[in-house]
């Protein structure tokens, strides 16, 4: 199907055919601009066509060209400054936006917008007292606008050139929306530099805005305070403990504390910027501070890119096992930039993978077949390297797959009744190593055991054959994760299993698979069997 790359608009003046024409040059597209087309389909002019039929007669042949184009054009398509306050055009770009399209909402300066909408004359839409017709416009339009599009570019100052080069950044990122009858609807963001939205998704009403991060990622949380600052807010630097040091009441009470201290009110908001546990902890802060306040996610590890940042769940874990208490909140944005990862560690990288193989395993085999392709240069991930090389774009497809089939469950099952529960592949054992190992494994490593551990199981209750099994082993080992486990007695792992979410009463629950992207709930399987796929991971 052909559609356009991105669909810019704006106010008259703003710069859309200039910049958008520059966009185009620069990414090797086909431009168009819904003025030329009209003119082109009416065979006159546009002020000559308002003077003859009237402006109602005008929107209607508007409606008829940007809806086709919008169906049959691959290129940088700009809109009349009026265009996207007719409703069928409204509903044309809604179905666009919602297929992944992007509409780019281009805001001058309006001071430098209006002068160059006077000068060139020819604008029907100002006859009169022209400065006050494009004031009164842009009243009217301002706030469409901004709900219209899903990517805001701000240009004020900039050249045409440097417009373009922005724009060009965002319109690069990938969207994944997050949607449901029980959430407040938010978009992940994927891509180099979405980090620069911050203001955008957080909002005008916050006043003071929390950032919580860990130390490791200082230079990550740097950007993010001088773009708030930048925004006019008040930042301030929370630093947390690291990792699951971090997931703890006392930490949390500390958060409390100094937000009580600071006079943060219900309005004001947290930036929770680290690894999964820092995204986790933050989301917690901001779920039970004044009963629930805004929050963004700045992930900066894989796996908190593909997973833990996206979905509401937030927590942290007690002295008895992983996320014991914790609340599901939706967060307002979560902005997955490409450029924090120039700084993670390859073994860290590499345990990310470890939910991205999950999300293949129960929805995606595409995402099966990417790591399969690129399995040795994922392996050898270097961050220093990363944003110049052929890995960016694959990495970018991984996370964009993964956080589709992770907003695929959240957004049908927000509080895991029963669909979400697949998310929770691999993790029975996964959290059970995880606590026995003192926390010194990582998430994703314990999750691959718990995977390989989940197929065994799958494969003694005769759900699945060997080769399966068989298959699992060899693409997370493939990927240099950990594919067995031989630290802990039955005893204590099948206490800790007992312990986790997904049991009822005494009896265990597990997610098991019928077949590659079919996921099942398994209600309390034999106990010989339970058993017998653990001494089948130790070896
Ligand atoms: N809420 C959810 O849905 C969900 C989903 C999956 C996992 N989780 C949770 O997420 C946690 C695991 O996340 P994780 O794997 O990111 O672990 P983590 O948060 O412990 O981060 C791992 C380490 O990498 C460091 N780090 C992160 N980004 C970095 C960067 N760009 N540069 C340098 N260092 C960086 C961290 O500071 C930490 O030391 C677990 O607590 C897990 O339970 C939650
Ligand atoms: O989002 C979910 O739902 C998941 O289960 C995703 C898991 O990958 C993640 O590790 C989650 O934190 C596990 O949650 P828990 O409820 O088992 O603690």
């Amino acid at each position: 199907m052909r559609r356009p790359v991105a669909v810019i608009i704006g106010m008259m003046g703003a710069g859309k055919t200039r910049v958008g024409k520059e966009v185009a040059r620069m990414m090797n597209l086909p431009f168009a601009d819904a003025d030329n087309e009209i003119e082109h389909d009416a065979g006159m002019r546009i002020p000559e066509y308002f003077e003859k039929y009237g402006e109602p007669e005008f929107r209607e042949l508007e409606s008829d060209v940007v809806l086709d184009m919008l169906e049959d054009f691959d290129g940088i398509f700009s809109l009349g400054g009026g265009a996207p306050m007719t409703p069928s055009i409204q509903e044309g770009l809604a179905r666009y936006v919602a297929s992944g399209g992007k509409v780019v909402y281009l805001m001058a300066d309006p001071e430098e917008a209006m002068e160059r909408a006077n000068r060139g004359g020819g604008r029907p839409m100002l006859n009169g007292d022209a400065n006050m017709r494009w004031k009164k416009l842009y009243k009217e339009r301002d706030p469409v606008f901004r709900r219209v599009a899903n990517v805001h570019v701000g240009t004020r100052g900039q050249s045409p050139q440097a417009a373009a080069r922005k724009l060009m950044e965002m319109i690069d990122q990938r969207i994944v929306h997050v949607t449901g009858s029980t959430i407040e609807p938010y978009d992940v963001r994927i891509g180099e530099g979405v980090m620069g939205q911050l203001a955008q998704v957080l909002g005008s009403k916050p006043v003071k805005v929390a950032l919580i991060h860990t130390q490791p990622v200082q230079r990550h949380s740097d950007r993010a305070r001088t773009l708030l600052r930048q925004a006019g807010y008040d930042a301030y630097d929370i630093i947390i403990p690291d990792a699951e040091a971090g997931k703890t009441i006392e930490v949390a009470n500390g958060i409390w504390q100094r937000l009580g201290d600071e006079g943060f009110t219900r309005s004001d908001a947290i930036v929770g910027l680290g690894g999964g546990a820092a995204t986790d902890l933050a989301g917690f802060v901001a779920a039970t501070w004044m009963r629930g306040i805004r929050y963004v996610n700045c992930p900066t590890s894989l796996l908190a890119m593909v997973d833990a940042s996206t979905g509401g769940k937030t927590g942290i874990n007690t002295p008895q096992g992983k996320n014991l208490v914790g609340s599901f909140y939706t967060p307002a944005g979560v902005l997955a930039d490409l450029k924090s990862l120039t700084s993670l560690p390859n073994d860290i990288f590499i345990e990310g993978l470890g939910e991205v193989v999950k999300s293949g395993f129960i929805m995606d085999p595409e995402i099966l077949q990417i790591l399969e392709d690129y399995a040795d240069e994922l392996r050898a991930f270097d961050g220093s390297t990363f944003l110049d090389s052929d890995l960016k774009d694959v990495v970018a497809e991984l996370i964009e797959h993964t956080v589709s089939v992770k907003a695929y469950h959240v957004s049908a099952d927000l509080k895991e009744a029963g669909l979400r529960e697949f998310l929770n592949y691999g993790h029975t054992l996964g959290h059970a190593i995880e606590k026995l190992e003192h926390f010194r494994w990582r998430h994703g490593n314990a999750v691959a055991v718990g995977c390989v551990y989940a197929a065994e199981l799958s494969h003694l209750l005769g759900y699945i054959d060997q080769d399966l099994v068989d298959y699992h082993r060899s693409l997370l080992g493939s990927l240099g994760l950990p594919t067995s486990w031989n630290n802990g007695t039955w005893d204590d792992v099948l206490a800790l299993m007992h312990r986790d979410k997904k049991a009822r009463g005494n009896k265990l629950r597990f997610v098991v698979l019928d077949r590659i992207g079919h996921p099942i709930h398994l209600e309390d399987p034999p106990a010989d069997a339970v058993e017998e796929a653990f001494r089948r991971i130790q070896q």
